[in-house]
């Protein structure tokens, strides 16, 4: 068994909470570890001005921990879900998903409360191309601005920059304590979440039957199929976490049911579909529903916006 291991983190505060959150996880199981968390600055710390989109390239927040893995300055790394590019390194493997709690994107707007009593052209803030083209398609009107940074820093700019509303995981909300700033709760049929949003993710040497065995019981069966489906969704439509591309899976009633949704980012052009089947087929489920998608005119959004960025 070890006796002592070194988490490699992002250090802004919901990255720390989450590593903190899994140390203390594995504290709880084996009391007599000791747990050490170890800063890692990732190009997505380092540039804070531009929009994600523009710098391109997948695993901006993951790449510089993923080095430090495979030098084994580190064990592993703690990281949301939905930061994870689906492709991961070789040598390194997804070791833990954890259970979801919450999906969906939150409103929060202090002055208008809902994302329907917005006042016409309202300056709403997010940097997501998902939840731009998702909300654009409902109210084509609201003036959708850039809003970079972490969880604290944009709601910073809530107020330095005017915004009525802005755009945040309730997920990333909840862990840092800030619910109480949720006023509305954007429902999926309205904005469907980024694939995996919600859930966090291990990231360890694959070889490392030690840690995986250390990690193993923090991984949820249920949360593993649903981030399976939603995955293989992605890679399927070639994008990372900056695209308008929305997946929502759940396992209900023994069936596991996905929803997806790829739409051009003024939100006029929007396509959405769904598919049920069996859980162990997760892969294929993912990969069907974005062909379909894709041949409704999704492929034709995804080149346009090659283009774009
Ligand atoms: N893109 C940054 C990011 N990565 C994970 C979360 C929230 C937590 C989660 O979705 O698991 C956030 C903040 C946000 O989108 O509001």
């Amino acid at each position: 068994m070890k006796k002592n291991i070194i988490i490699g983190t992002r250090s802004s505060k919901l990255a720390l909470w989450q590593a903190e959150h899994i140390a203390a996880c594995l504290k709880k199981q084996y009391p007599g570890l000791t747990v050490e968390l170890k800063h890692v600055m990732t190009t997505g710390d380092k540039i804070l001005d531009t929009p994600l989109a523009k710098i391109g390239g997948k695993g901006l927040f993951t790449k510089e921990l993923e080095t430090e893995m495979l030098a084994g300055d580190i064990d592993f790394a703690v990281h949301s879900l939905k930061d994870m590019p689906t492709q991961i390194p070789d040598g390194l493997c997804l070791a833990v998903i954890t259970k979801r709690f919450d999906s969906g994107d939150a409103l929060v707007s202090p002055k208008y409360k809902t994302l329907q009593a917005l006042p016409q052209g309202a300056k709403v803030g997010t940097s997501s191309l998902r939840r731009k083209a998702q909300l654009l398609h409902v109210r084509p009107d609201l003036n959708i601005c850039d809003l970079r940074g972490n969880v604290n820093t944009r709601l910073k700019k809530l107020e330095t920059e005017n915004f009525a509303a802005i755009v945040l995981a309730v997920a990333g909300l909840k862990r840092l304590g800030l619910a109480d700033l949720i006023t509305d709760i954007i429902l999926p049929e309205i904005c469907l979440p980024a694939v995996g949003q919600g859930a966090l993710a291990i990231e360890a040497r694959a070889g490392d039957a030690a840690v995986l065995e250390l990690l193993a019981f923090l991984n949820d069966a249920e949360s593993v199929q649903n981030s399976t489906a939603e995955r293989a969704f992605l890679a399927a439509v070639e994008g990372g976490c900056q695209v308008p591309v929305g997946v929502y899976a759940e396992t209900k009633e023994n069936q596991l049911h996905v929803e997806a949704v790829i739409a051009s980012v003024d939100g006029k052009r929007l396509l959405r579909d769904s598919i049920t089947g069996a859980g162990v087929d997760a892969d294929k489920l993912g990969f069907a529903l974005a062909q379909r998608l894709l041949d409704a005119g999704g492929r034709q959004i995804m080149q346009e916006l090659g283009l774009l960025l």
